[in-house]
Protein backbone atom coordinates (compact mmCIF):
# COMPACT_ATOMS: atom_id res chain seq x y z
CA UNK A 1 0.00 0.00 0.00
CA UNK A 2 1.12 3.45 -0.77
CA UNK A 3 1.01 5.98 2.44
CA UNK A 4 3.64 8.12 1.48
CA UNK A 5 1.51 11.48 0.81
CA UNK A 6 4.31 13.20 -1.38
CA UNK A 7 3.83 10.18 -3.86
CA UNK A 8 -0.05 10.30 -3.27
CA UNK A 9 -0.04 14.23 -3.75
CA UNK A 10 1.90 13.49 -7.14
CA UNK A 11 -0.32 11.08 -8.68
CA UNK A 12 -3.21 13.13 -8.34
CA UNK A 13 -1.19 16.03 -10.77
CA UNK A 14 -0.43 13.30 -13.13
CA UNK A 15 -4.27 11.48 -13.20
CA UNK A 16 -8.12 12.64 -12.68
CA UNK A 17 -9.83 10.75 -10.18
CA UNK A 18 -7.62 7.62 -10.25
CA UNK A 19 -7.83 7.21 -13.99
CA UNK A 20 -4.49 8.12 -16.25
CA UNK A 21 -5.07 9.88 -19.66
CA UNK A 22 -0.85 10.46 -20.34
CA UNK A 23 0.50 11.04 -23.92
CA UNK A 24 4.60 10.18 -23.70
CA UNK A 25 6.66 11.88 -26.51
CA UNK A 26 10.20 10.22 -25.55
CA UNK A 27 10.12 8.69 -28.67
CA UNK A 28 12.35 11.58 -30.53
CA UNK A 29 15.04 9.82 -28.39
CA UNK A 30 13.80 6.41 -30.20
CA UNK A 31 12.58 7.27 -33.25
CA UNK A 32 14.17 10.67 -34.15
CA UNK A 33 12.08 14.06 -34.52
CA UNK A 34 8.61 12.18 -35.91
CA UNK A 35 5.52 13.91 -37.01
CA UNK A 36 3.73 15.21 -33.97
CA UNK A 37 7.25 15.70 -31.91
CA UNK A 38 8.93 18.33 -34.52
CA UNK A 39 6.58 20.98 -33.59
CA UNK A 40 6.01 19.42 -30.04
CA UNK A 41 4.72 22.71 -28.81
CA UNK A 42 2.19 23.19 -30.11
CA UNK A 43 1.46 19.14 -29.91
CA UNK A 44 1.13 19.41 -26.09
CA UNK A 45 -0.88 22.43 -26.18
CA UNK A 46 -3.28 20.48 -28.24
CA UNK A 47 -3.30 17.13 -25.98
CA UNK A 48 -3.58 19.26 -22.79
CA UNK A 49 -6.72 21.20 -24.27
CA UNK A 50 -8.01 17.86 -25.29
CA UNK A 51 -7.98 16.88 -21.79
CA UNK A 52 -4.59 14.85 -20.91
CA UNK A 53 -3.72 14.57 -17.70
CA UNK A 54 0.06 14.62 -18.31
CA UNK A 55 2.85 14.42 -20.35
CA UNK A 56 5.80 12.67 -20.85
CA UNK A 57 9.19 13.63 -22.41
CA UNK A 58 13.24 13.48 -21.80
CA UNK A 59 14.56 15.92 -19.55
CA UNK A 60 15.84 18.17 -22.30
CA UNK A 61 12.68 19.17 -23.82
CA UNK A 62 11.36 20.29 -20.37
CA UNK A 63 11.64 24.02 -21.24
CA UNK A 64 9.16 23.41 -24.09
CA UNK A 65 6.87 21.39 -22.12
CA UNK A 66 6.18 23.88 -19.49
CA UNK A 67 4.84 26.85 -21.28
CA UNK A 68 2.39 24.91 -22.92
CA UNK A 69 1.06 21.90 -20.74
CA UNK A 70 -2.04 24.10 -19.69
CA UNK A 71 -1.19 23.42 -15.52
CA UNK A 72 -1.16 19.38 -16.00
CA UNK A 73 1.04 16.75 -15.05
CA UNK A 74 4.93 16.19 -16.33
CA UNK A 75 6.60 13.28 -16.34
CA UNK A 76 10.27 13.05 -17.01
CA UNK A 77 11.44 9.29 -18.77
CA UNK A 78 14.48 8.32 -17.39
CA UNK A 79 16.29 5.77 -19.63
CA UNK A 80 16.25 5.55 -23.43
CA UNK A 81 17.61 3.61 -26.74
CA UNK A 82 17.15 4.12 -30.81
CA UNK A 83 16.17 2.07 -33.27
CA UNK A 84 19.48 2.89 -35.10
CA UNK A 85 21.49 1.91 -32.22
CA UNK A 86 22.95 -1.85 -32.08
CA UNK A 87 20.08 -2.85 -29.89
CA UNK A 88 16.42 -1.15 -29.47
CA UNK A 89 16.00 -3.29 -26.64
CA UNK A 90 19.10 -2.12 -24.73
CA UNK A 91 17.60 1.18 -22.94
CA UNK A 92 20.16 2.84 -21.30
CA UNK A 93 20.04 5.58 -17.87
CA UNK A 94 19.23 9.34 -19.64
CA UNK A 95 18.46 10.92 -16.70
CA UNK A 96 18.27 10.78 -12.29
CA UNK A 97 15.04 11.50 -10.28
CA UNK A 98 17.52 14.81 -9.38
CA UNK A 99 17.48 15.60 -12.91
CA UNK A 100 13.82 15.03 -13.12
CA UNK A 101 12.77 16.85 -10.13
CA UNK A 102 15.33 20.03 -11.30
CA UNK A 103 13.24 20.28 -14.64
CA UNK A 104 10.02 20.72 -12.64
CA UNK A 105 8.78 16.67 -13.21
CA UNK A 106 5.63 15.23 -11.16
CA UNK A 107 7.16 11.51 -11.81
CA UNK A 108 9.70 9.31 -13.33
CA UNK A 109 9.23 6.86 -15.80
CA UNK A 110 11.22 4.24 -16.64
CA UNK A 111 10.94 1.36 -19.31
CA UNK A 112 12.05 -2.12 -19.19
CA UNK A 113 12.18 -5.03 -21.35
CA UNK A 114 10.39 -7.94 -19.30
CA UNK A 115 12.63 -11.16 -21.24
CA UNK A 116 14.85 -9.69 -23.02
CA UNK A 117 18.97 -10.18 -21.92
CA UNK A 118 18.58 -6.72 -20.75
CA UNK A 119 15.95 -7.32 -18.59
CA UNK A 120 18.33 -8.36 -14.92
CA UNK A 121 20.46 -4.53 -15.69
CA UNK A 122 17.01 -3.12 -16.24
CA UNK A 123 15.27 -4.64 -12.96
CA UNK A 124 17.89 -3.70 -11.22
CA UNK A 125 18.15 -0.26 -12.40
CA UNK A 126 13.97 0.39 -11.86
CA UNK A 127 14.01 -1.36 -8.53
CA UNK A 128 17.25 1.35 -7.46
CA UNK A 129 15.57 4.04 -8.98
CA UNK A 130 11.62 3.21 -7.05
CA UNK A 131 13.93 3.97 -4.09
CA UNK A 132 15.62 6.96 -4.97
CA UNK A 133 12.43 8.16 -6.10
CA UNK A 134 10.36 7.42 -3.22
CA UNK A 135 13.32 9.23 -0.90
CA UNK A 136 11.96 12.29 -2.65
CA UNK A 137 8.00 11.38 -2.65
CA UNK A 138 8.24 11.12 -6.62
CA UNK A 139 6.09 8.66 -8.21
CA UNK A 140 7.35 5.75 -10.72
CA UNK A 141 5.59 4.82 -13.81
CA UNK A 142 7.30 1.64 -14.78
CA UNK A 143 6.51 1.05 -18.59
CA UNK A 144 6.78 -2.79 -18.51
CA UNK A 145 7.21 -4.62 -21.88
CA UNK A 146 6.70 -8.00 -22.64
CA UNK A 147 9.89 -7.95 -25.39
CA UNK A 148 12.59 -10.60 -25.76
CA UNK A 149 13.37 -13.62 -27.84
CA UNK A 150 10.25 -15.91 -28.48
CA UNK A 151 8.34 -13.89 -26.93
CA UNK A 152 5.00 -12.54 -27.98
CA UNK A 153 4.37 -9.10 -27.03
CA UNK A 154 0.78 -9.18 -26.70
CA UNK A 155 0.70 -12.38 -25.28
CA UNK A 156 -1.55 -11.67 -21.11
CA UNK A 157 0.30 -14.38 -19.26
CA UNK A 158 3.80 -12.63 -20.71
CA UNK A 159 2.03 -9.23 -19.80
CA UNK A 160 0.61 -10.10 -16.50
CA UNK A 161 4.21 -11.43 -15.59
CA UNK A 162 5.62 -8.32 -16.80
CA UNK A 163 3.10 -5.71 -14.57
CA UNK A 164 3.66 -7.70 -11.48
CA UNK A 165 7.41 -7.41 -11.84
CA UNK A 166 6.79 -3.90 -11.52
CA UNK A 167 4.76 -4.05 -8.53
CA UNK A 168 7.47 -6.26 -7.04
CA UNK A 169 10.56 -3.37 -7.51
CA UNK A 170 8.30 -1.26 -5.88
CA UNK A 171 6.77 0.95 -9.00
CA UNK A 172 3.63 3.07 -8.30
CA UNK A 173 1.65 2.90 -11.82
CA UNK A 174 2.52 0.14 -14.63
CA UNK A 175 2.16 0.64 -18.72
CA UNK A 176 2.08 -2.22 -20.41
CA UNK A 177 1.23 -2.89 -24.15
CA UNK A 178 -2.68 -4.29 -24.79
CA UNK A 179 -3.33 -7.67 -25.02
CA UNK A 180 -5.88 -7.02 -27.99
CA UNK A 181 -9.48 -7.70 -26.03
CA UNK A 182 -11.04 -6.84 -22.66
CA UNK A 183 -10.93 -10.23 -21.74
CA UNK A 184 -7.43 -11.55 -21.84
CA UNK A 185 -6.66 -8.02 -20.74
CA UNK A 186 -8.44 -7.99 -17.33
CA UNK A 187 -6.13 -11.01 -16.22
CA UNK A 188 -2.90 -8.68 -16.51
CA UNK A 189 -4.69 -5.88 -14.49
CA UNK A 190 -5.77 -8.40 -11.80
CA UNK A 191 -1.88 -9.81 -11.73
CA UNK A 192 -1.05 -6.22 -9.64
CA UNK A 193 -2.63 -4.18 -7.24
CA UNK A 194 -0.94 -1.27 -8.98
CA UNK A 195 -3.25 1.00 -11.39
CA UNK A 196 -2.48 -0.33 -14.97
CA UNK A 197 -2.47 1.80 -18.35
CA UNK A 198 -1.51 0.87 -21.72
CA UNK A 199 0.68 2.01 -24.62
CA UNK A 200 -0.91 2.53 -27.75
CA UNK A 201 1.39 1.35 -30.48
CA UNK A 202 1.84 2.23 -34.17
CA UNK A 203 -1.03 4.51 -35.08
CA UNK A 204 -4.44 2.84 -36.29
CA UNK A 205 -7.74 3.93 -37.27
CA UNK A 206 -9.74 6.33 -35.03
CA UNK A 207 -12.46 3.44 -34.32
CA UNK A 208 -9.54 1.10 -33.41
CA UNK A 209 -7.86 3.66 -31.10
CA UNK A 210 -11.00 4.33 -29.23
CA UNK A 211 -12.01 0.28 -29.35
CA UNK A 212 -8.15 -0.31 -27.83
CA UNK A 213 -9.01 2.38 -24.88
CA UNK A 214 -12.86 1.09 -24.30
CA UNK A 215 -11.67 -2.39 -24.29
CA UNK A 216 -8.85 -1.70 -21.19
CA UNK A 217 -11.42 0.48 -19.45
CA UNK A 218 -13.65 -2.33 -19.59
CA UNK A 219 -10.49 -4.76 -18.38
CA UNK A 220 -10.39 -2.73 -15.25
CA UNK A 221 -7.44 -0.67 -16.21
CA UNK A 222 -6.82 3.07 -14.73
CA UNK A 223 -6.30 4.55 -18.52
CA UNK A 224 -3.57 4.91 -21.11
CA UNK A 225 0.22 6.00 -21.81
CA UNK A 226 -0.74 6.34 -25.31
CA UNK A 227 1.75 7.90 -27.79
CA UNK A 228 1.54 7.78 -31.28
CA UNK A 229 -2.54 7.04 -31.64
CA UNK A 230 -2.46 10.67 -30.22
CA UNK A 231 0.43 12.66 -31.64
CA UNK A 232 0.73 11.62 -34.97
CA UNK A 233 -3.12 12.36 -35.52
CA UNK A 234 -3.41 15.01 -37.66
CA UNK A 235 -6.06 16.33 -34.91
CA UNK A 236 -4.07 15.35 -31.93
CA UNK A 237 -6.64 17.84 -29.37
CA UNK A 238 -9.27 15.76 -31.34
CA UNK A 239 -8.24 11.99 -30.84
CA UNK A 240 -7.51 13.10 -27.16
CA UNK A 241 -11.10 14.17 -26.40
CA UNK A 242 -12.23 11.44 -27.98
CA UNK A 243 -10.00 8.74 -25.46
CA UNK A 244 -10.63 11.70 -22.84
CA UNK A 245 -14.57 11.19 -22.53
CA UNK A 246 -13.81 6.97 -22.66
CA UNK A 247 -11.14 7.45 -19.65
CA UNK A 248 -12.73 10.41 -17.89
CA UNK A 249 -16.82 9.96 -18.42
CA UNK A 250 -17.14 6.17 -19.15
CA UNK A 251 -18.53 7.19 -22.96
CA UNK A 252 -18.70 4.61 -25.20
CA UNK A 253 -16.67 4.70 -28.61
CA UNK A 254 -19.43 6.10 -30.65
CA UNK A 255 -20.12 9.00 -28.50
CA UNK A 256 -16.41 9.62 -28.04
CA UNK A 257 -15.95 10.15 -31.47
CA UNK A 258 -18.86 11.81 -32.13
CA UNK A 259 -18.35 14.03 -28.86
CA UNK A 260 -14.71 14.96 -30.49
CA UNK A 261 -16.20 15.84 -34.04
CA UNK A 262 -14.48 12.35 -35.35
CA UNK A 263 -15.77 10.79 -38.32
CA UNK A 264 -17.58 7.54 -36.61
CA UNK A 265 -16.59 4.90 -39.86
CA UNK A 266 -14.24 2.25 -39.20
C1 LIG B 1 8.78 3.01 -30.44
C2 LIG B 1 8.21 1.83 -29.77
O1 LIG B 1 8.16 0.74 -30.29
C3 LIG B 1 7.68 1.99 -28.40
O2 LIG B 1 6.98 0.90 -27.94
C4 LIG B 1 8.77 2.31 -27.48
O3 LIG B 1 9.59 1.23 -27.22
C5 LIG B 1 8.22 2.94 -26.26
C6 LIG B 1 9.21 3.67 -25.55
N1 LIG B 1 8.87 4.30 -24.39
C7 LIG B 1 10.27 4.34 -26.35
O4 LIG B 1 9.99 5.17 -27.24
O5 LIG B 1 11.40 4.02 -26.08
O1 LIG C 1 6.75 5.86 -24.14
C1 LIG C 1 6.06 5.26 -24.90
C2 LIG C 1 4.77 4.81 -24.53
O2 LIG C 1 4.39 4.93 -23.37
C3 LIG C 1 3.88 4.22 -25.53
O3 LIG C 1 3.96 4.83 -26.76
P1 LIG C 1 3.04 4.34 -27.97
O4 LIG C 1 3.44 5.20 -29.13
O5 LIG C 1 1.59 4.55 -27.58
O6 LIG C 1 3.31 2.89 -28.17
Amino acid sequence: MNTDVGISARLERISTGGRYLIVPMDHGVTLGPVKGLVDIESTIDGITRGGADAVLTHKGIAPRVHPNKNGKGYIVHVNGSTVIGPDESDKRMTASVEDALRVGADAVSFHINVGSEYEPSQMTQLSELCSRAADFGVPVLAMAYARGPGIDEHDAESLAHAVRLAEEVGADVVKTAYSGDAQSFSRVVEATRLPVVIAGGSRGTDRETAEMVRGTMDAGAAGVSMGRSIFQHDKPEAITRAVSAIIHDDADVDTALGRAGLSLEV
